[in-house]
C-alpha cells in the first residue's frame, strides 16, 4: 500500500481492490497503487472497486461500494458517442468537483482566496456544436468527433438544445443526398437569435445539385444562412442566405461569421456576462476598458454601457462583425494577433481595466506585458484551468490579488471548466474587499 491510499491486494487471479481517490481531468476515477497513479473510466471518488491489470492498464471488474454521487446516465448513448464523460455523476456533485478543482488552483496561487461562486447551465441548452458526418450505406450518420473511430449516430442527446437536436433528422435526409460528402465531413451548428446557422465542410467540392438541395433545405427550415468550406481549409463561402442572421449581445444585433465562437449556451453566456459586469471596478463612461480576445462581442457590447471599450480580436471576420455591430456605441474594435503582436505596457497606459477571455492555450505572450503594465484591475475569463494557473502565477507575482471568482459549468457532464476571475492590485479595492469578506464571514458566536 502506498501514498496512504487503498489498493488492497487480495485474491487469486490478479484481482485487486482499490479506493477511487479523485477524478482526473478527463473524468476517469483516480487511484494509486504501488506508488503509481492509475485511471479507471466510469468510477467516482469514494467508490471501492475491483480491477485487474492487463499489461499496465487497470480494467474495472466491479464497483463494490458505490458513491452517493452516482446516477444512471440519462442518455442512452452515454459511453458510446464520445461526449459526456461523467454522466454517471449527479450534476450537483459535478459542479462541486469543478468548484473544488478551481478552489485548489486558487489556493495554490493566492493566500486565503475567496471561495468561487458557482453556476451550472441546465441540460438541453447547448447551442453550439461541431459535428462529424460519416457517409454510411443508405445515408449519413451525424455524431461527435470526440469518439475514437467512426461517429455514432446521435439519436439521443441531453446536452443539445431541442431545436438543434430536432433538426438532425431532416439534416440526415438532406446530407445523405449531398454528393460532396464522399467520406467524413463536418457540420458546425450555431443557434443564433434568428435560428440555426450552419457551416458544412466537405472533402469534395459542392456540385450545383448539392447547392440547390442546401438552398431548398434552408428555405424549408427557415435557416437564414448555410455556409460551406472545403474540409480542413478556412475559405468560407455562403451557399444559401435569405437574410442576415444575427445574435443579440446587450442591445446590439451582431451578424457573426459562419462557425463563429459563441459561449456554449445562452444561459452560461449570461452568467459569464453578469460575472464580468459585476467585477468591473467603479467606472465613469469615459473610462477605458481594454478587452482582449473579444470574439464577436459577447462581452464588448454589454460592457460598452459602462465605459469606452477598446476591443482586440485575432480573427479578422469576428473583429469585422463586431465593428459593424458597434456603430454609434463607445467601442473601437481592432483585429490584432495577440500572440504575434501582444499589447505592450505603453499600449495599456489609458486602460482603467483589462478584460481578457483567451483561447484554451491561455494568454501566452500577452500575459507578461500585461503584468508589467500599470493596469490595476483585470477580469480574466478562462476555459482551461492549467493555462489559467500559469497566467495567474505571473499576475500574482506582479501584485494582483483575487477579488472574486465564478465557476461556470457550461459543458454539462464533461470536465471542462469556465471561470471568471476578478483581480486587482489596487490597495483600496483589495482592502475594501477584505473588509467586506470579514464582515460577511460567520463569526464564532454565530455557530
Ligand atoms: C474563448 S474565445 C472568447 C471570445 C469572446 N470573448 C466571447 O465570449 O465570445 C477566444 C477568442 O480569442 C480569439 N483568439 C484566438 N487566438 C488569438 C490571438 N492570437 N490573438 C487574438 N485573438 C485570438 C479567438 O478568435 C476567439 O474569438
Amino acid at each position: 500500500m502506498t501514498d496512504g491510499i487503498t489498493a488492497m491486494n487480495n485474491m487469486a487471479n490478479g484481482v485487486l481492490n482499490a479506493k477511487i481517490e479523485g477524478l482526473g481531468t478527463t473524468g476517469d476515477g483516480v487511484f494509486y497503487h504501488d506508488g503509481k497513479t492509475y485511471f479507471l473510466p466510469n468510477t467516482l471518488p469514494g467508490e471501492t472497486v475491483s480491477f485487474r491489470f492487463t499489461g499496465d492498464t487497470p480494467e474495472l471488474i466491479e464497483i463494490i461500494e458505490t458513491s452517493n454521487s452516482r446516477v444512471t446516465p440519462p442518455c442512452t448513448l452515454f459511453d458510446e458517442c464520445g461526449g459526456c464523460s461523467v454522466q454517471h455523476m449527479t450534476l450537483p456533485a459535478l459542479l462541486e468537483w469543478k468548484a473544488d478543482r478551481i478552489t485548489r488552483l486558487l489556493d495554490s496561487v493566492f493566500v486565503n482566496p475567496p471561495a468561487p461562486e458557482q453556476y451550472q447551465t441546465p441540460p438541453r441548452t447547448r447551442r453550439r456544436m461541431d459535428l462529424a458526418i460519416q457517409r454510411v450505406t443508405g445515408g449519413v450518420h451525424i455524431g461527435l468527433h470526440a469518439r475514437a473511430g467512426d461517429p455514432i449516430d446521435m439519436t439521443a442527446c441531453d446536452v443539445l438544445v431541442p431545436e438543434l437536436f430536432e433538426l438532425l433528422t431532416p439534416l440526415r435526409d438532406v446530407l445523405s443526398g449531398i454528393g460532396a460528402i464522399t467520406g467524413r465531413a463536418d457540420l458546425q451548428i450555431n443557434l443564433l437569435d434568428t435560428g440555426p446557422d450552419l457551416t458544412l465542410s466537405t472533402p469534395a467540392p459542392l456540385t450545383t445539385a448539392d447547392r440547390t438541395k442546401l438552398a431548398i433545405f434552408a428555405r424549408e427550415h427557415t435557416i437564414r444562412r448555410i455556409a460551406w468550406t472545403p474540409l480542413g481549409k478556412r475559405e468560407i463561402e455562403t451557399v444559401a442566405q435569405s437574410r442576415a442572421p444575427y445574435i443579440r449581445f446587450g442591445s446590439a444585433e451582431v451578424t457573426p461569421p459562419p462557425a463563429a465562437f459563441l459561449q456554449a449556451s445562452k444561459e452560461s453566456e449570461k452568467a459569464i456576462q453578469d460575472a464580468v459586469l459585476a467585477g468591473l471596478p467603479a467606472l465613469n463612461k469615459k473610462d477605458i476598458i481594454v478587452e482582449l480576445y473579444a470574439g464577436c462581442g459577447t462581452l464588448t457590447l454589454p460592457m460598452s454601457d459602462k465605459g469606452r471599450v477598446i476591443a482586440y480580436e485575432g480573427d479578422a471576420e469576428a473583429a469585422a462583425s463586431l465593428r459593424t455591430a458597434s456603430g454609434g456605441r463607445r467601442i473601437d474594435a481592432h483585429m490584432r494577433d495577440l500572440v504575434r503582436q501582444p499589447l505592450l505596457p505603453h499600449d495599456l497606459k489609458t486602460a482603467r481595466v483589462v478584460v481578457l477571455d483567451p483561447p484554451y492555450t491561455g494568454a501566452g505572450p500577452q500575459i507578461e506585458p500585461l503584468a508589467r503594465s500599470a493596469v490595476r484591475d483585470i477580469i480574466y475569463v478562462s476555459c482551461n484551468p492549467a493555462a489559467l494557473k500559469k497566467d495567474l502565477q505571473t499576475l500574482h507575482k506582479a501584485g494582483f490579488e483575487l477579488i472574486s471568482s465564478t465557476v461556470v459549468d457550461q459543458f454539462l457532464w464533461s470536465t471542462e471548466i469556465e471561470t471568471v476571475l476578478v483581480l486587482s492590485r489596487d490597495p483600496k479595492r483589495i482592502k475594501r474587499e477584505n473588509s467586506r469578506r470579514n464582515r460577511s464571514a460567520p463569526s464564532h458566536s454565530d455557530s
